[in-house]
Protein backbone atom coordinates (compact mmCIF):
# COMPACT_ATOMS: atom_id res chain seq x y z
CA UNK A 1 0.00 0.00 0.00
CA UNK A 2 2.87 2.79 1.01
CA UNK A 3 4.39 1.85 -2.39
CA UNK A 4 1.52 2.45 -4.54
CA UNK A 5 1.27 5.79 -2.56
CA UNK A 6 4.75 6.58 -3.54
CA UNK A 7 5.59 6.82 -0.25
CA UNK A 8 9.42 6.62 0.13
CA UNK A 9 9.52 4.21 3.24
CA UNK A 10 7.73 1.16 1.78
CA UNK A 11 7.79 0.12 5.24
CA UNK A 12 5.72 2.96 7.25
CA UNK A 13 2.23 0.84 7.67
CA UNK A 14 3.98 -3.05 8.03
CA UNK A 15 6.35 -2.12 10.50
CA UNK A 16 3.82 -0.75 13.21
CA UNK A 17 2.00 -4.63 12.98
CA UNK A 18 5.35 -6.23 12.70
CA UNK A 19 6.58 -4.63 16.14
CA UNK A 20 7.02 -7.12 18.81
CA UNK A 21 4.93 -4.60 21.31
CA UNK A 22 2.17 -4.52 18.58
CA UNK A 23 -1.78 -4.81 19.57
CA UNK A 24 -2.93 -6.84 16.95
CA UNK A 25 -5.73 -9.21 18.21
CA UNK A 26 -7.55 -12.36 16.18
CA UNK A 27 -11.62 -12.80 17.28
CA UNK A 28 -13.53 -15.35 16.66
CA UNK A 29 -17.51 -14.61 16.25
CA UNK A 30 -20.35 -17.24 16.56
CA UNK A 31 -23.55 -15.85 15.18
CA UNK A 32 -26.33 -18.80 16.19
CA UNK A 33 -29.05 -19.72 13.65
CA UNK A 34 -32.33 -17.66 13.81
CA UNK A 35 -34.66 -19.83 16.09
CA UNK A 36 -38.29 -19.03 15.61
CA UNK A 37 -41.28 -20.72 17.27
CA UNK A 38 -43.72 -20.57 14.32
CA UNK A 39 -45.69 -23.57 14.21
CA UNK A 40 -43.86 -24.85 11.11
CA UNK A 41 -39.87 -24.91 12.65
CA UNK A 42 -39.18 -22.50 10.10
CA UNK A 43 -39.83 -25.22 7.19
CA UNK A 44 -42.02 -22.79 5.60
CA UNK A 45 -39.77 -21.35 2.03
CA UNK A 46 -41.38 -18.06 2.45
CA UNK A 47 -39.93 -17.30 5.84
CA UNK A 48 -36.64 -15.60 5.93
CA UNK A 49 -34.86 -14.32 9.15
CA UNK A 50 -32.65 -11.09 8.82
CA UNK A 51 -31.44 -9.82 12.10
CA UNK A 52 -28.54 -7.65 12.80
CA UNK A 53 -25.60 -10.04 14.38
CA UNK A 54 -23.52 -7.50 14.41
CA UNK A 55 -23.94 -4.01 14.08
CA UNK A 56 -22.54 -1.43 11.74
CA UNK A 57 -19.11 0.09 12.76
CA UNK A 58 -15.98 0.36 11.42
CA UNK A 59 -12.68 -1.27 12.66
CA UNK A 60 -10.19 0.75 14.53
CA UNK A 61 -7.36 -0.93 13.74
CA UNK A 62 -5.04 -0.82 10.44
CA UNK A 63 -6.35 -3.27 8.81
CA UNK A 64 -8.66 -6.07 9.01
CA UNK A 65 -8.07 -10.00 7.36
CA UNK A 66 -11.38 -11.55 7.80
CA UNK A 67 -12.82 -14.99 7.32
CA UNK A 68 -15.91 -16.89 7.32
CA UNK A 69 -17.25 -20.32 7.38
CA UNK A 70 -19.68 -21.00 4.58
CA UNK A 71 -22.64 -19.18 5.60
CA UNK A 72 -23.22 -15.43 4.28
CA UNK A 73 -24.23 -12.25 6.48
CA UNK A 74 -21.03 -9.69 5.83
CA UNK A 75 -22.22 -6.51 4.73
CA UNK A 76 -20.25 -3.59 3.80
CA UNK A 77 -21.77 0.35 3.19
CA UNK A 78 -21.08 2.08 0.01
CA UNK A 79 -20.08 5.51 -0.39
CA UNK A 80 -21.03 6.66 3.01
CA UNK A 81 -21.27 10.58 2.47
CA UNK A 82 -22.39 13.05 4.97
CA UNK A 83 -25.87 12.16 4.33
CA UNK A 84 -25.13 8.71 4.73
CA UNK A 85 -26.65 7.60 2.04
CA UNK A 86 -24.31 4.49 1.22
CA UNK A 87 -26.25 0.78 0.58
CA UNK A 88 -25.28 -2.40 1.99
CA UNK A 89 -23.80 -4.69 -0.45
CA UNK A 90 -22.83 -8.35 0.60
CA UNK A 91 -19.93 -9.63 0.62
CA UNK A 92 -20.31 -13.74 -0.11
CA UNK A 93 -18.43 -16.15 2.09
CA UNK A 94 -15.40 -17.31 -0.44
CA UNK A 95 -13.57 -20.56 0.16
CA UNK A 96 -10.10 -19.21 -0.78
CA UNK A 97 -9.82 -15.77 -0.03
CA UNK A 98 -9.76 -13.31 2.86
CA UNK A 99 -11.58 -10.14 2.91
CA UNK A 100 -9.71 -7.31 3.81
CA UNK A 101 -11.18 -4.53 5.45
CA UNK A 102 -9.22 -0.55 5.86
CA UNK A 103 -9.53 -0.10 9.43
CA UNK A 104 -9.49 3.90 10.97
CA UNK A 105 -6.01 4.01 11.83
CA UNK A 106 -4.79 3.61 8.43
CA UNK A 107 -7.31 6.19 7.11
CA UNK A 108 -5.48 8.46 9.43
CA UNK A 109 -2.08 7.83 7.84
CA UNK A 110 -2.81 7.76 4.40
CA UNK A 111 -4.70 11.46 4.98
CA UNK A 112 -8.03 10.17 3.89
CA UNK A 113 -6.67 8.09 0.70
CA UNK A 114 -7.83 4.88 1.81
CA UNK A 115 -11.57 4.90 3.68
CA UNK A 116 -12.19 2.75 6.30
CA UNK A 117 -15.38 0.53 5.20
CA UNK A 118 -18.66 0.34 7.58
CA UNK A 119 -19.75 -2.83 7.47
CA UNK A 120 -21.84 -4.91 9.73
CA UNK A 121 -22.49 -8.92 9.85
CA UNK A 122 -26.31 -9.72 9.49
CA UNK A 123 -28.07 -13.48 10.67
CA UNK A 124 -30.74 -14.68 7.76
CA UNK A 125 -29.69 -18.25 8.21
CA UNK A 126 -31.99 -20.40 10.30
CA UNK A 127 -30.21 -23.56 10.19
CA UNK A 128 -26.70 -22.94 10.29
CA UNK A 129 -24.14 -21.15 12.46
CA UNK A 130 -22.43 -18.54 10.86
CA UNK A 131 -18.60 -18.26 11.93
CA UNK A 132 -15.94 -15.79 11.48
CA UNK A 133 -12.51 -14.51 12.27
CA UNK A 134 -11.06 -11.54 12.00
CA UNK A 135 -7.23 -10.74 12.66
CA UNK A 136 -7.16 -6.86 13.50
CA UNK A 137 -3.68 -5.90 12.94
CA UNK A 138 -2.66 -2.45 15.13
CA UNK A 139 0.25 -0.88 16.00
CA UNK A 140 2.03 -0.47 19.79
CA UNK A 141 0.10 1.39 22.07
CA UNK A 142 2.37 4.67 21.62
CA UNK A 143 3.05 4.33 18.39
CA UNK A 144 2.47 7.55 17.11
CA UNK A 145 -0.32 7.77 14.17
CA UNK A 146 0.27 10.46 11.68
CA UNK A 147 0.67 10.34 8.22
CA UNK A 148 4.26 10.64 6.38
CA UNK A 149 4.86 13.76 5.11
CA UNK A 150 4.51 12.95 1.08
CA UNK A 151 1.10 12.46 1.91
CA UNK A 152 0.44 15.46 3.39
CA UNK A 153 0.10 18.96 0.65
CA UNK A 154 -1.44 22.17 0.47
CA UNK A 155 -3.77 20.59 -1.95
CA UNK A 156 -4.67 17.50 0.83
CA UNK A 157 -3.42 19.38 4.14
CA UNK A 158 -3.39 17.07 7.45
CA UNK A 159 -7.10 15.90 7.71
CA UNK A 160 -6.48 14.40 11.75
CA UNK A 161 -4.08 15.54 14.18
CA UNK A 162 -1.37 13.50 15.59
CA UNK A 163 -2.77 10.72 18.15
CA UNK A 164 -1.72 7.43 19.53
CA UNK A 165 -3.02 4.32 19.56
CA UNK A 166 -3.66 4.35 23.11
CA UNK A 167 -5.23 7.73 22.96
CA UNK A 168 -7.93 6.69 20.24
CA UNK A 169 -8.88 3.25 21.95
CA UNK A 170 -9.37 5.15 25.23
CA UNK A 171 -11.13 8.11 23.14
CA UNK A 172 -13.57 5.18 21.43
CA UNK A 173 -14.73 3.62 24.62
CA UNK A 174 -16.61 6.46 25.56
CA UNK A 175 -18.55 5.91 21.98
CA UNK A 176 -20.93 4.09 21.22
CA UNK A 177 -19.86 0.93 18.12
CA UNK A 178 -21.61 2.63 15.12
CA UNK A 179 -20.00 6.42 16.31
CA UNK A 180 -17.83 7.71 14.07
CA UNK A 181 -14.41 8.01 16.11
CA UNK A 182 -11.75 9.81 13.56
CA UNK A 183 -13.77 12.98 13.93
CA UNK A 184 -12.79 13.21 17.38
CA UNK A 185 -9.48 13.80 16.17
CA UNK A 186 -10.07 16.20 13.23
CA UNK A 187 -6.96 18.98 12.96
CA UNK A 188 -8.08 21.71 13.63
O1 LIG B 1 -18.53 -11.60 11.26
C1 LIG B 1 -18.18 -10.84 10.37
O2 LIG B 1 -18.16 -11.15 9.18
C2 LIG B 1 -17.75 -9.42 10.71
C3 LIG B 1 -17.18 -9.31 12.09
C4 LIG B 1 -16.64 -7.94 12.35
O3 LIG B 1 -16.95 -6.99 11.69
C5 LIG B 1 -15.69 -7.74 13.45
O4 LIG B 1 -15.41 -8.71 14.18
O5 LIG B 1 -15.21 -6.60 13.62
FE1 LIG C 1 -15.62 -5.33 12.03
Amino acid sequence: MAEGLRVQDSSVFSKMIKDVDNDSIFRLNHYPPILCNNNNNNKDPSFHANKVGFGEHTDPQILTILKSNDVGGLQVKSQVDDGDHGVWVPVPPHPTAFCVNVGDILQAMTNGRFMSVRHRAMVTNTSKSRMSMAYFGAPPLDTCLTPPIELVTPRKPLLYRPFTWDEYKKASHSLRLGDSRLHLFKAT
